[in-house]
């Protein structure tokens, strides 16, 4: 058995703002039945601790960044869950990473770099007599883990594994805060965590993990070019020999489609025409979106393209939030177009509803490590049509002569992310809808594409033990 401890800022079903959480909470339970012992470090926000059934303290520290700290052991499914209290850091109303404002928090540095001393501190102390051998690292809020366990002495027993999710995040601070991050001044530098004069805890992490890896094979060779590596490209492109891609899967168990043919749709689609007040009997696909609405996602010209869709008798729904011009535009939208229905929110039970329904799942996105919306939709037989990038390139099989005459078609793909290739693609996807032996058998096809976690938990667990070092 491999022990890994996932060192992760969110995490399903306890605390979630974005895909991160998903992956984070299906690991551990996706790599049991492969050798690996994952156990989860998590903040301790209010919610969080709120939800644990118990309070037992497995450790503690007096002083973690001007307060004191616990451990407490919780479960996730059937693995071990370690929740690190922290009241002067986490115990708060607000969100993960910014307030009810929407605001970061401004001790933010100070809050991720807690996480990440425990984090070396349990590796390098264990917990419960249970010692890590991997630390696996999500995102940027894990990113200083590396530089602690150099301080303690222990990065030469226990081996770090970074994965980027979003390389958009990038966890600045001020220089002026090493001191009171306790980081060595000789680290800050441009081959270090110095990032534009300022602390970058996610280059920490790309310079001083042992490993790298993203959300998928196309993704982690975009990361190493200018346009997709968001200035880390340098670093990434020094560190291609330790850097691989790992697609996603989704958690099977979370994700069950409430019909098992295509044919089941139908009474979906029907119930979410009318939760939405959409008119029936219109000839198109009803597309849906659930997404974070931010420039990454590409929205923006999903609007402009739309009416390639809605002259063609299609429909879209949409569930998402974020920025507040694009919310304020969807509604617009919303309130000219019958076609058009809008819902500017989070909601869990929803997206399940809207991708139940669809007929096809809309992911433009400008970059996406992985995307797991459009497995959810591969999933649900709701095609995905989405731009041909990262992990979008990686999970779907397009619809062109080639895929179709070969029989194996999934979706819909486009480049570049423009709202004319976008429009473009829509009347594409009108035309095959058009055609229902060919789109059934997309459906068919959808619904039996491996979008569950099992060959890339084989790649972790084979990666984790490679990684290993002697005792
Ligand atoms: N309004 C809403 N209501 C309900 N649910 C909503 C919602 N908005 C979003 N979601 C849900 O949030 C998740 C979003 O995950 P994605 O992987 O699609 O993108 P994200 O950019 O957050 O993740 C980043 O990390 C993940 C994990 O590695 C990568 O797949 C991805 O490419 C990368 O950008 C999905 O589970 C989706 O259903």
């Amino acid at each position: 058995m491999t022990k890994v401890l996932s060192v992760t800022s969110e995490c399903v079903p306890l605390v979630k703002t974005g895909g991160l959480a998903d992956v984070a909470g299906a690991l551990p339970g996706a790599l049991a039945g492969h050798g690996v012992d994952m156990r989860t470090l998590l903040p301790g926000y209010r919610a969080v601790v709120a939800q644990l059934a118990t309070r037992e303290v497995v450790a503690q520290w007096d002083d973690l960044f001007g307060g004191f700290a616990r451990v407490l052991k919780g479960a996730l499914g059937d693995q071990v869950l370690y929740v690190l209290e922290a009241p002067h850091l986490y115990d708060r109303d607000g969100g993960p990473y910014v307030d009810r404002l929407g605001r970061d928090w401004p001790d933010n540095p100070e809050r991720f770099a807690a996480l990440c001393s425990a984090a070396a501190l349990i590796a390098n102390e264990g917990i419960e007599d249970w010692f890590p051998q991997v630390l696996h690292l999500h995102d940027w809020q894990a990113g200083l883990t590396p530089v602690y366990l150099r301080e303690l002495g222990a990065a030469d027993r226990v081996a770090t594994l970074m994965t980027v999710h979003n390389i958009a995040f990038q966890g600045m601070a001020p220089a002026s805060l090493l001191p009171r991050l306790g980081l060595p001044r000789s680290g800050f530098h441009d081959k270090g965590y110095e990032f534009w004069g300022s602390i970058s805890a996610l280059k920490a992490g790309l310079v001083y993990a042992d490993r790298l890896s993203t959300v998928s094979p196309t993704y982690a060779a975009e990361l190493m070019t200018p346009e997709f590596g968001a200035g880390m490209d340098g670093v990434l492109r020094e560190r291609q020999q330790d850097l691989l891609g790992i697609l996603n899967g989704i958690d099977e168990d979370l994700w069950i489609p409430p019909y098992d043919a295509p044919e089941g749709k139908a009474a979906h689609r029907a119930a979410l025409r009318h939760e939405l007040n959409l008119p029936d009997g219109w000839p198109g696909p009803l597309c849906v979106v659930v997404s974070r609405l931010t420039e990454q996602k590409g929205l923006d010209i999903l609007l402009q393209a739309l009416p390639a869709l809605l002259d063609r008798g299609g429909q879209l729904a949409l569930l998402g939030s974020g920025d507040p011009a694009m919310e304020a535009a969807f509604r617009a939208y919303a309130d000219r177009h019958p076609g058009v229905a809008v819902r500017i929110g989070y909601d869990e039970a929803l997206a399940r509803r809207l991708i139940a329904g669809g007929d096809a799942i809309l992911v433009p996105s400008r970059f996406e490590p992985c995307g797991l919306t459009q497995l959810y939709g591969l999933r649900y037989g709701t095609l995905p049509l989405v731009a041909l990038t990262g992990g979008l390139a990686d999970t779907v099989i397009n619809a062109s002569p080639a895929g179709l005459a070969a029989g194996c078609a999934t979706g819909v793909q486009f480049q570049p992310v423009t709202a004319q290739a976008l429009a473009h693609a829509l009347m594409r996807l009108v035309s095959l809808y058009q055609q229902k032996p060919v789109w059934t058998r997309m459906m068919a096809n959808a619904m039996a594409s491996p979008v569950g976690w099992s060959q890339s938990a084989t790649a972790y667990a084979a990666l984790y033990a490679q990684m290993v070092k002697p005792a």
